[in-house]
């Protein structure tokens, strides 16, 4: 495959994320986006390694978030897609059948954590459908993972949940992360291990 200008990385380490906000309301006007702006400050905040963003802002339309998410990785070669809102149980909630028709292979663990940790939240954390997906095309691979629409929702997922003197109690998502993208073929990872601390078993941290 030719490969645009989009797809260089400035540091062999640099990962690229794509991060979709859907929500009929907030892509109308009707609210302001919260999803965009809460999943950008919580990765910046987490990667300690370099990270640029795709972001988009799209209405609940199975067909537009498949092809958005189909743009992201096989124009914009994101390594990582982060989806917000749709997952529930509402008719115009498509978010997981959009993802599983963009996806080669389904990740069924993110949603299976997620929905635990969320339990410690919300009791409805069972309405949330969400799922995560590679995406693999000739010589690339990306993981799409789905959270839910609630902005609190985001930190809560992806960081899981702490005592006060910040030790985890469940942990979140994105522990699972880095190493997932190191299995793929992406660029080797860290984070701010006060936030989150990546796993990644010892044969295969780099020091
Ligand atoms: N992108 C967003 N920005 C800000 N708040 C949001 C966003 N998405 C959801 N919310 C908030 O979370 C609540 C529950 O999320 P849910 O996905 O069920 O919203 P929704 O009512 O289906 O949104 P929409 O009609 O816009 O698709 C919403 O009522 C809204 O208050
Ligand atoms: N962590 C967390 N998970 C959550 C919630 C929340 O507030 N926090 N809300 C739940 C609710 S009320 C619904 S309906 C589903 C689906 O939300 P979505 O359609 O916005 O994706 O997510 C659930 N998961």
């Amino acid at each position: 495959m030719k490969h645009t200008e989009a797809w260089q990385r400035t540091t062999p380490n640099e990962i690229k994320i794509g991060l979709i906000s859907i929500s009929d309301r907030a892509s109308k006007g009707v609210y302001t986006d919260e999803g965009l702006p809460a999943l950008k400050a919580w990765l910046q905040n987490a990667l300690s390694t370099p990270c640029v963003f795709q972001e988009r802002l799209i209405a609940d339309e199975r067909e537009i978030i498949t092809e958005t998410i189909v743009d992201l990785v096989d124009e914009l070669g994101c390594d990582l897609i982060l989806t917000t809102g749709g997952t529930g149980p509402s008719r115009r909630d498509v978010t997981p059948e959009a993802t599983m028709d963009a996806g080669t292979r389904e990740m069924p663990g993110f949603g299976e954590q997620m929905r635990q940790i969320s339990l410690r939240f919300v009791p409805t954390a069972i309405l949330s459908r969400q799922t995560a997906v590679l995406r693999e095309i000739e010589d690339h691979t990306a993981l799409i993972i789905n959270l839910p629409g609630q902005p609190k929702s985001i930190k809560e997922t992806l960081e899981g949940l702490k005592d006060a003197d910040g030790k985890s109690i469940v942990p979140g998502i994105f522990a699972a992360v880095p190493y997932c993208i190191d299995l793929i073929g992406g660029p080797y990872i860290e984070t701010n291990e006060a936030i989150i601390k990546a796993f990644r078993p010892k044969s295969a941290i780099k020091k």
